[in-house]
């Protein structure tokens, strides 16, 4: 910029020189050519200057100022070279060519007046009044007005003009080349331009503005100036209209009125607030959309909606008074439906899995070791023998009905175990297999018992929750000892004590669960809700509590009959049990209602069957000696007479195993009925009288029933020792048989199942020498027994080998109870 500057100062000046000499020659400048500049080749040169500085630095003011300067320079360049041209033309024009030339001076002169008062007011912006006062002529007029209406005689003037403006130009040029860079403010640059023109006009208005900035804050003062900004780039605008239109006087009063249009309506704002600052602001913007209207509560079909809430009980009365048509609330139920809900009516469950443990801090009994398992102590583990006969007990029973009543080994309380069962999950006949896995889990209901404090007889056994029928709950488990470490026991150790743990287990052995599991407390009842069960698991046998054919209901007192004869009549203890039908002592059920306890009625003399409450009862109504049991007089037994009695048992027991090998469980369970038994057994003689039983349903199966048959439990009798060894017989005499005969003619009832799959490759899981129970009973013994008893036994022909098996044991149950 400073390089074309300079160029163009350098191309200028003599330029100007030549307009200086120009206007010496006085008047001859006069006929100046037409190639003078005109407002329109000023702006194209304006254009075409701003295209080649569109890259270079922009300081509009000095640019504009260099545009103007050159297109002045070029215009005094031109004036001076055509007025020397037509110096030398003259002579030879002639007087027509000289009027055109005046013509053209006149514009010429007007043209460049204008552009001498632009460059003026672009360079000199300070000094624009002194301009104005300088040259009068061209103060209040813009160029084009001044030029539009100054008249032609004025050339002396003009000439001044021109004078003065080449002295400018040298100063400007000066100034320009000596600090390139004049910053003069472009606002006030165009502002000069407006000046000139709408003096008064901008004089008011910024009278205006200084009287609101002097009432306005700093903010309306900037709002103001910002306006003022625009008003004046508005209004300079139209510099780039031609001249020629002369227009002045609507855009010297646009700029004017939009400065004070946007300067009043702020400061009426401003005063307006400020003056009444209480006002009420102004209305709420209008609701373009219908607000939604939210219901409270669903309606029923032809009910019209309302903000109140339903009410749902409303009196009659009320709803009279109110004399408002009601609505319907509810919708009317269907015609009859009340008749059909009588006749059909619907099966519902009271809540019954309930687990209702006793709070803490319940009494505790004292001196008690406890154990869950058995423990055989001194000699009992040498002269314990295993149960050899357990392999020849092997199940057939069925995955679909699992091992249920009709099991051989839940038949004769063998438990299921994966060495006599095939079935896994669905045997239903591994009770000490699921408690096992019940108290390992732990837990207050898991265990499902707990020991409460009686009234009257000690310590006993609740549970708190409830059991379904036959369901095992809990073991009986102590130490295992013979009969002779229980006598001597009985002598030193229990001496003094007045309740006893001992119970008769099996091959002589006692269980003394004074160290023992929670069972011991189990307290006696003539109508028990348990019973005691031994079976026989992995050839050993074990004791458990087992829920009755009612089941358990939470709460309840455990009981069970303990079913023992005292030794001598003397032994009696006295029975608080409460039952209806008590028997009064603590012992074996009578066989006949003959037999049973009756109180003597000391009142009136009368013999009378009393029923004793166990907790309302008073020990003066069953006096010591008052129980009559088939008109003999029976002594409550006391803590001597039960040492007695043991001590005889065992004695008993001791001399009998030597005599009867053969007969031992046999003899051992008459021998116990007729002399008495002193120890509490698991109801030796109903054993002996068991008979094979059919399926059978429990109570209240339809609700409390198992979803799986391994949950199922045995209600069934304990078979005697002989009925299972003549069943064990009839087993293996089958198998003999079955051994003989064809394997063809055996065939297999399911032969997709690999263990009982006949033929020289049987299955793998037992042996036909080792499981002859799982032979089929043989065609003449089935003849036979069809023989002797058609009408029961039924042929096997087409039967399972567990069915086969079942009605060959049956047969002989029957002739061994006949
Ligand atoms: C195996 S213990 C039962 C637990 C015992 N109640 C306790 O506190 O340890 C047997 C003793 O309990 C008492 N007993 C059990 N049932 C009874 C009953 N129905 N009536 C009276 N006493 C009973 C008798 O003293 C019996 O000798």
């Amino acid at each position: 910029m400073a390089r074309r500057t300079s160029r163009v100062s350098a191309s200028a000046t003599p330029g100007l020189a030549g307009v200086h000499a120009h206007d010496t020659a006085d008047d001859m400048s006069l006929d100046v050519p037409e190639q003078l500049l005109t407002p329109e080749a000023s702006r194209s040169e304006t254009s075409s200057n701003n295209e080649n500085a569109s890259t270079e630095e922009k300081p509009a003011p000095r640019r504009r100022s260099t545009r103007v300067a050159r297109v002045s320079l070029q215009a005094a360049d031109t004036l001076d070279n055509n007025a020397s041209a037509e110096e030398d033309e003259t002579p030879k024009s002639s007087s027509q060519a000289y009027v055109d030339s005046l013509a053209k001076a006149k514009r010429t002169r007007s043209s460049l007046r204008h552009s001498i008062a632009v460059m003026e007011s672009s360079l000199f912006p300070g000094t624009a009044n002194d301009t104005m006062t300088d040259d009068h002529s061209m103060a209040p007029d813009t160029p084009v007005s001044k030029s539009s209406q100054e008249p032609p005689s004025e050339d002396m003037a003009t000439s001044l003009q021109q004078r003065n403006l080449r002295k400018r130009v040298k100063k400007a040029l000066a100034q320009d080349e000596g600090t390139p860079k004049i910053k003069t403010p472009k606002s006030s640059s165009r502002g000069s331009v407006r000046r000139s023109t709408r003096l008064s006009i901008v004089d008011k208005a910024s009278d205006l503005l200084g009287r609101a900035s002097s009432v306005l804050g700093k903010r309306s003062r900037d709002l103001s100036e910002k306006g003022k900004e625009l008003g004046r780039r508005a209004s300079l605008r139209p510099r780039n209209v031609a001249p020629e239109k002369e227009e002045p006087t609507p855009a010297l009063a646009e700029p004017a009125s939009k400065k004070r249009r946007v300067s009043e309506s702020d400061l009426s704002k401003l005063q307006a607030q400020e003056a009444s600052p209480s006002e009420e602001p102004t209305a709420p913007p209008v609701q373009r959309y219908k607000p939604k209207r939210w219901l409270s509560h669903g309606l029923y079909t032809g009910q019209e909606p309302t903000d109140s809430p339903p009410k749902q009980r409303r009196s009659k009365t009320s709803a009279k008074a109110s004399g408002i048509p009601q609505q319907r609330k509810i919708m009317p139920m269907p015609m009859f439906v009340g008749s059909r809900m009588i006749q059909n009516g619907r099966d519902y469950q009271v809540p019954f899995d309930i687990f209702s443990p006793l709070p803490h801090g319940q009494p505790k009994p004292d001196e008690w070791r406890k154990t869950n398992k058995n423990v055989f102590i001194g000699d009992a583990a040498s002269e314990w023998k295993a149960n050899k006969k357990l392999e020849l007990s092997t199940c057939m029973c069925e995955e679909e009905t699992g091992c249920d009543e009709d099991c051989q080994n839940r038949y004769m309380f063998y438990e299921c175990d994966s060495g006599n069962c095939r079935l896994g999950p669905e045997c239903g006949n591994r009770n000490f297999h699921e408690l096992k896995h019940r108290t390992k889990a732990g837990g207050k209901y898991n265990v499902g018992v707990e020991v409460i404090k009686t009234a009257d007889r000690g310590y006993g056994v609740r549970s708190n929750r409830t059991f379904e029928p036959n369901q095992i709950i809990v073991e009986y488990t102590g130490e295992i000892i013979t009969q002779i470490e229980c006598e001597r026991r009985m002598r030193s150790v229990y001496k003094n004590n007045e309740c006893y743990y001992l119970m008769y287990f099996d091959q002589n052995m006692i269980i003394d669960a004074t160290r023992g599991s929670i069972a011991r407390f189990v307290n006696h009842s003539c109508e028990p809700n348990c019973r005691m069960e031994k079976w026989t698991v992995a050839g050993k046998p074990r004791m458990a509590l087992f829920a009755g054919e009612n089941g358990i209901m939470t709460g309840q007192e455990l009981s069970y009959d303990y079913n023992f004869n005292p030794y001598s009549s003397k032994n009696v203890q006295k029975c608080r049990c409460g039952a209806e039908n008590c028997r009064g002592i603590l012992g074996p059920r009578p066989k006949d209602k003959d037999q049973r306890p009756k109180v003597v009625d000391e009142k009136k003399g009368l013999k009378k069957t009393k029923k004793l409450a166990g907790t309302k009862r008073k020990l003066a109504d069953a006096d010591e000696n008052t129980t009559v049991r088939g008109g003999k007089k029976r002594r409550m037994i006391t803590s001597k007479s039960i040492k007695a009695s043991v001590k005889k048992a065992v004695a008993k027991a001791t001399s009998a195993r030597g005599k009867a090998a053969a007969k031992k469980t046999v003899s051992r369970g008459k021998a116990a009925t007729k002399k008495g038994v002193k120890l509490p057994t698991v109801k030796t003689a109903a054993r002996i009288k068991a008979a094979v039983r059919g399926p059978r349903r429990k109570a209240g199966t339809a609700k409390t029933s198992p979803a799986s048959p391994a949950k199922k439990a045995s209600p069934l009798k304990r078979p005697s020792a002989e009925t299972k060894k003549q069943i064990l017989a009839a087993a293996a005499k089958g198998s003999r048989a079955q051994a003989r005969k064809s394997p063809a003619k055996s065939p297999a009832k399911s032969p997709g199942k690999p263990g009982r799959k006949p033929g020289p490759k049987p299955g793998p899981r037992k042996a036909p020498t080792k499981s002859p129970i799982k032979a089929r009973m043989p065609d003449s013994k089935a003849k036979s027994t069809a023989a002797s008893n058609p009408a029961k036994v039924k042929p096997t022909k087409g039967k399972s080998l567990g069915a086969s098996v079942r009605s060959a044991a049956q047969t002989l149950m029957r002739s061994v109870k006949g």
